[in-house]
């Protein structure tokens, strides 16, 4: 069996027609567009380039982008007393803070201070029970990406045996929550896990989101299974510099029904959601009809 290649971009650019068609009338109800805020923090290196194509993304959609973009020593009182001054500008839906943050700062003081209607990267504990307990809320935007992915190649995902490897707040916590209310049976992976290869052999759905590249092995994936690699390494190879996902992708081709490449799967879809959850967001602060763009 050879894969297919499930292509991130170009379901991330139909979602861009789809929010961008949503605009006019948003902005004819409130005579304003969407707005998105960004704060990074220092220079970590994964985050930069998120945030700039974020904001051109942004832009493209038309959408208003209002970017902060801060020295590393910056102080906590500091940066959530930015949070709320985000927080009380109309102009502003979303708000993301880029993660990591140094060390120095707490991360949850600062997740905390967003205001709930405006965490469009569902890190807030408000938005995170809300995933949990099943009501409507903001969700994390890569875990939301990748189910988007699945539910189009797959349709309904009740009863599948689904593996999440990584259990992180952003990525993976919220990606196990997903896979369970679409009625998976959901297996969460970490680094005590023991005997991981026969636990992914076992799974229908693999997301591999452990930041560790290549890890994955071509001969753990059942033939037949659905890959979705969230995994961004840097790395030069062969004196080039490249993206590396998480799962071997040569090997996986040979036994996946189909899987997503890096780049052009996870992390397009990851900036796009982006911009869905913002126009969401906008709808509901400004009291406008749910929107359903998926
Ligand atoms: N494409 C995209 O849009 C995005 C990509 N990413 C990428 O996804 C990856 C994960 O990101 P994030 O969740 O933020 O990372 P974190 O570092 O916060 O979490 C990594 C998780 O993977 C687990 N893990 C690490 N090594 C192993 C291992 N050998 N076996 C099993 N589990 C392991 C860790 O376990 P433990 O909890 O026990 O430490 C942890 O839960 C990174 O490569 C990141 O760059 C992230 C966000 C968006
Ligand atoms: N609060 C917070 N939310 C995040 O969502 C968040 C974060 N912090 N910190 C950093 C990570 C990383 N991340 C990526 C987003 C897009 C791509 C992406 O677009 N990747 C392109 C390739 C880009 C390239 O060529 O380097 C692709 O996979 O095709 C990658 C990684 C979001 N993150
Ligand atoms: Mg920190």
């Amino acid at each position: 069996m050879r894969a297919q290649i499930i292509d991130g971009k170009a379901y991330a650019d139909g979602l861009a027609d789809r929010i961008t068609a949503t605009i006019p009338a948003f902005t004819e109800k409130t005579g304003r567009v969407p707005g998105l805020a960004v704060i990074l923090v220092g220079s970590d290196p994964a985050s930069e380039i998120y945030v700039r194509s974020k904001g051109r993304k942004t832009r493209e959609l038309g959408m208003a982008s209002f970017e902060h973009i801060l020295p590393a020593e910056t102080g906590q009182t500091e940066l959530v007393a930015l949070v709320e001054a985000l927080n009380a500008d109309n102009r502003v839906d979303g708000i993301l803070v880029q993660l990591p943050l140094p060390d120095h700062i707490d991360e949850l003081a600062v997740v905390r201070a967003i205001d709930p209607r405006k965490d469009v990267d569902g890190l807030h504990p408000e938005s995170a029970g809300r995933l949990v307990s099943g009501r409507p809320g903001l969700v994390s935007c890569t875990p939301l990406g990748c189910l988007m992915l699945l539910r189009d190649q797959l349709g309904d995902l009740s009863g599948l045996d689904a593996i999440v490897i990584g259990r992180s707040i952003l990525v993976g916590k919220p990606m196990g929550q997903l896979l369970l209310g679409a009625n998976c049976t959901v297996t969460m992976a970490h680094s005590r896990t023991r005997n991981l290869a026969d636990k992914v052999r076992q799974a229908d759905i693999i997301v591999a989101a452990a930041g560790q590249a290549g890890m994955i092995k071509g001969d753990w994936i059942r033939p037949g299974a659905t890959v979705i690699d969230v995994g961004t390494t840097r790395a030069v190879v062969d004196g080039k510099r490249r993206l590396l996902g998480d799962v071997d992708f040569a090997a996986a081709l040979e036994r996946a029904s189909a899987i997503t490449p890096v780049p052009g799967g996870v992390g397009p879809m990851t900036i796009m959601v982006l911009m869905h959850n913002t126009v969401l967001a906008a709808h509901d602060r400004a009291g406008l009809p749910h929107l359903q763009l998926w």
